[in-house]
């Protein structure tokens, strides 16, 4: 894919003030970590506003006093040394040449790059009220062309974080998103089913072949029940057609889009791209106005004849009368949009990695094991007593961020990073991946240690591996669901999905590589999936001696 493309796909993922940051959004030790990089700058800077409204700069360098590689040598390591699939990795080359702040250009794109946790609270400190991660102007055309309303990723300011307002009290409150466990635990259920049949055919009676993609069905199932509320029926055997066509649109807009926007307008004519991706989004559209329509004929006939209407997301937002219909078809959309690959990927690396490290994989077994035996299906009040089952989650989202660059487009304010000066209107790329894999961060940075994420003691294994030093990081370091009032909305939900989804797993089944011998890298399409499929072997733990089960 077009390095261009990458870098924008990177940042539509991933965009606002820390000033405001909300306690769903972000841990008690962020938000100390951001007062004193907010402390930091304001000792450190030597800006002065003006009456005017101007900006002295002082002894502050410029955007143009950066180094950063030139497009010539970006396009060489893109094509010849083909870290045009590896961009994450490629954070960490350039930090390695340039220092934890570069400049480079990626078609339309003039990218500030920050791959330093400092640098990263620093940039978020001064992000403003109404954050943005990258302009989608081409989405922006599309609604304006149909006329549609705008949802969270083209809505800007005080709109934007209306919409936001209504969004979150249901998706980021722990006890609000309780209300979804049970629907979920079923989307689980089924998920469990489906293994066992892929595992039935295989023709070891145990090798479940690319893994990411069964988890992709399950990712949309789950996230499509509580925004729909209605089963799409991905986990069966035969998946209805309009849902197949659903899965497709999907993949089809985020594709074109990356492609869109890097072709100017003029050329909308001619390449075949623009038309197709107005297809995809009227399909996308289409096939979920359909679905919401159909769910609100049936609460208003509940209504009707006198029955609670009761459901999940969309009981809420529809009768929250804080949203319009029009903005109630977009934002659930753009809710599954980010919803199903993200938690999919996750699920995919942690399974990866538990099968190749017998000793983690056994430890989380005993702990599930211990909170629910008999393979009990877990409460989210059990899972409030899993910390390893959670440390695996982190472990996974620090070596796999499945969004690895996150981006910041400063419009309200001029940001000063280290002693650099930047105006409004600058694109920061922040370098997620990079810092996660920086040994000065963490320790043994590239080994798979969930026991970092514990507090000393809190691991029942004795013969558990941590070493003195492991726990400690700095709390930018590790930001998987972005920070701030943008940070991730879907962030509780996706835990939970995880987290139910692992422990269940786990509690059937021990997980094998089908290969021992092969790695699989990652790549990046956005997102950070694998390179090529990962087969795993499930097998079940009722049929294996008892010390293992
Ligand atoms: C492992 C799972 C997930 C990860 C790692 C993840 C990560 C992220 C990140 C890094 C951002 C950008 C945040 C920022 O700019 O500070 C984001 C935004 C977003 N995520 Fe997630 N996400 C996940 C799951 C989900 C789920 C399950 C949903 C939906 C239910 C979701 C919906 C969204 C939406 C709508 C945004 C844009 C929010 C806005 O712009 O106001 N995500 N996510």
């Amino acid at each position: 894919m077009n390095c261009a493309a990458t870098a924008v796909r990177f940042l539509r993922l991933c965009a606002p003030c820390a000033r405001t940051l909300p306690a769903s959004c972000a841990a008690p030790e962020l938000r100390r970590a951001g007062s004193r990089a907010a402390a930091l700058i304001r000792r450190s800077s030597n800006v002065q506003t003006t009456m005017t409204g101007t900006t002295e700069r002082g002894g502050l360098k410029t955007i143009d006093d950066l180094p950063g590689p030139r497009l010539s040598t970006t396009l060489y390591w893109m094509i010849f040394k083909q870290f045009g699939h590896k961009m994450h990795l490629f954070q960490g080359v350039q930090k390695g040449l340039y220092g934890p702040i570069w400049r480079s250009k990626f078609g339309p794109l003039d990218l500030v790059n920050v791959a330093s946790p400092e640098f990263i609270a620093q940039v978020i400190q001064q992000e403003g009220r109404y954050p943005v991660r990258i302009e989608l102007l081409h989405w922006k055309e599309y609604m304006d062309l149909r006329g549609q309303a705008y949802g969270l990723h083209v809505s800007k300011g005080p709109k934007w974080y209306e919409i936001r307002k209504v969004l979150n009290p249901k998706m980021l409150k722990l006890g609000e998103v309780s209300a979804f466990a049970s629907t979920i635990n079923q989307v689980v259920g089924d998920m469990l089913q489906r293994v066992e049949l892929l595992r039935s055919r295989s023709q070891d009676q145990a090798t479940v072949s690319d893994v990411a993609a069964e988890l992709y069905k399950f990712g949309f199932e789950a996230v499509s029940v509580i925004l729909f509320e209605t089963r799409l029926g991905c986990l069966q055997e035969e998946i209805p057609r309009d849902t197949l066509r659903f899965i497709a649109a999907v993949n089809d807009m985020l594709t074109l889009s990356n492609t869109v926007i890097i072709f100017p307008r003029w050329s909308r004519g001619i390449l075949p791209f623009w038309k197709r991706f107005v297809q995809a989004w009227d399909e996308l559209c289409g096939i979920g106005q359909k679905l919401i329509d159909r769910r609100l004929a049936e609460i208003e006939a509940q209504v009707r004849s006198d029955q609670p209407a009761e459901g999940l997301y969309l009981t809420y937002l529809l009768s929250s009368d804080k949203l319009t219909r029009s903005e109630v078809y977009i934002t659930v959309t753009e809710l599954l949009l980010g919803g199903v690959d993200t938690t999919s990927n996750t699920l995919t690396w942690t399974l990866y990695h538990l099968a190749r490290d017998e000793r983690a994989q056994e430890e989380l077994y005993r702990e599930v094991n211990s909170v629910c035996p008999d393979r009990r299906e877990p409460t989210t009040c059990d899972l409030s007593r899993m910390p390893y089952l959670k440390a695996v989650i982190k472990e996974t989202l620090r070596l796999y961020p499945v969004v690895p660059g996150n981006g910041r487009f400063v419009t309200e304010n001029e940001v000063i990073v280290g002693d650099y000066w930047f105006p409004k209107k600058t694109q920061f790329h922040l370098c997620h991946f990079a810092v996660c894999h920086d040994e000065a961060e963490f320790a043994d940075a590239e080994q798979f240690i969930p026991e970092r994420w514990l507090r000393p003691g809190m691991s029942g294994d004795a013969s558990a591996r941590p070493a003195p030093g492991l726990y400690r990081h700095q709390p930018y370091s590790f930001i998987p669901f972005g920070v701030g009032v943008r940070a991730c909305v879907g962030k509780r939900v996706a835990e939970m999905e995880m987290y139910f989804a692992l422990s269940r797993l786990m509690q059937h089944y021990k997980v094998q590589p089908e290969d021992d011998a092969t790695t699989i890298q990652a790549k990046t399409r956005t997102l950070l999936i694998p390179e090529k499929p990962i087969n795993l072997r499930f097998l079940a733990r009722s049929e294996l001696s008892s010390g293992s089960q």
